[in-house]
């Protein structure tokens, strides 16, 4: 995840202020801890349902929480917010996998309990990754006995090396501790560019996120050719069952005359857009991703009421 800030400025295309930290958080452990309840604390907001929708980002992103130095985008782990299957997915890798590649993991415990079968498998699911590992024991207004279950979770991390840390909180009630936990996972993010516009949020769905990359990348791209921002939408959107993710897009121009510039001599201007777009929804999507790009013509469409709300701008 980490290699595409070399390529990249901010993704509003500002560039880079060298004080910003920017990095993947995943918020791991069994099911019912409190987990989701954390997450939405962290951004203040509720934006996580418990199970997505079909509609929104099925991998990748669940929250972005940016302030004007920092972003924390906390990506989902497969397998995780999936009690049924979790067990299985602990055992067979694939989350040590999606776990590589984080700047910091959170690790929620249930305070009011010992642990069970299920909390070891995810301690030894990351004992030893490297990322920066903060253990939260969760229910605190509830538990009676908080340090000495705190205790027990932590030992099941014996023998690891990473920096870990832990706290004791209700992520339901405690919003000083959950604002503090927020800043100190965000100091301890490395130096990075902004991987999101800083009002991204997450509640969007995943056709207006993946319209609002490609847009992006069309900016970035055409600011001298073109007097105006363009539009983008996304028209279709399959997953195969091999898991490549089929995605139809549109970039709107309102003259004949603009969308040869974006096409460019050769389609190559069109090629470079559609590469850079496809590159940064792989690494979010962690899929391979075929990305075909029409670019049509809507003339006024800036005008017109009608065609906004449908390219989204309400
Ligand atoms: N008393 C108390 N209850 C909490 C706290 N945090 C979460 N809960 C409750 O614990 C239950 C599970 O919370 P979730 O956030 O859905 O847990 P989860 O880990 O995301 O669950 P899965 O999606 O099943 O993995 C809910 O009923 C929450 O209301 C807390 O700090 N105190």
């Amino acid at each position: 995840m980490k290699d595409i800030t070399s390529q990249y400025q901010n993704a509003d295309g500002t560039s880079a202020p060298l004080n910003t930290r920017s990095g993947f958080v995943a918020i791991v452990g069994k099911p019912n801890v409190g987990k989701s309840t954390l997450l939405n604390s962290l951004m203040g907001v509720k934006i996580a349902p418990t199970s997505p929708r079909p509609q929104t980002t099925r991998k990748g992103v669940r929250g972005i929480a940016s302030t004007d130095e920092t972003q924390l985008v906390f990506v989902d782990t497969p397998g995780v917010h999936r009690p049924k299957d979790a067990l299985g997915k602990y055992m067979n890798g694939e989350v040590q996998n999606a776990l590589s590649d984080v700047d910091a993991v959170i690790w929620v415990v249930d305070l009011r309990h010992p642990p069970a079968d299920e909390d070891s498998m995810v301690a030894r699911s990351i004992r030893d990754l490297r990322a920066p590992l903060t253990v939260v024991g969760n229910k605190l207004d509830v538990a009676k006995y908080p340090e000495e279950a705190l205790r027990l979770y932590t030992a099941l991390l014996e023998g690891r090396t990473g920096e870990t840390a832990s706290v004791m909180l209700s992520a339901q009630n405690d919003v000083t501790k959950v604002a503090a936990l927020r800043e100190s996972l965000a100091a301890n993010l490395p130096e990075n560019p902004f991987f999101f516009p800083r009002g991204a949020a997450s509640d969007q769905s995943r056709e207006q996120w993946a319209a609002e990359i490609l847009r992006e990348e069309a900016m970035k791209k055409l600011r001298d050719e073109l007097p105006y921002a363009v539009a983008t939408r996304v028209t279709d959107w399959t997953e195969r069952p091999d898991g490549l993710q089929r995605i139809e897009a549109e970039i709107v121009v309102d003259r004949q005359s603009h969308k040869g510039m974006v096409i460019g001599a050769g389609g190559k201007q069109l090629g470079a857009i559609g590469a850079a777009a496809r590159k940064q929804l792989e690494v979010f999507l962690n899929a391979k991703v075929f990305l075909g790009v029409q670019v049509v013509v809507i003339p006024g469409w800036r005008e017109d009421t009608e065609a906004l709300r449908e390219l989204g701008y309400e």
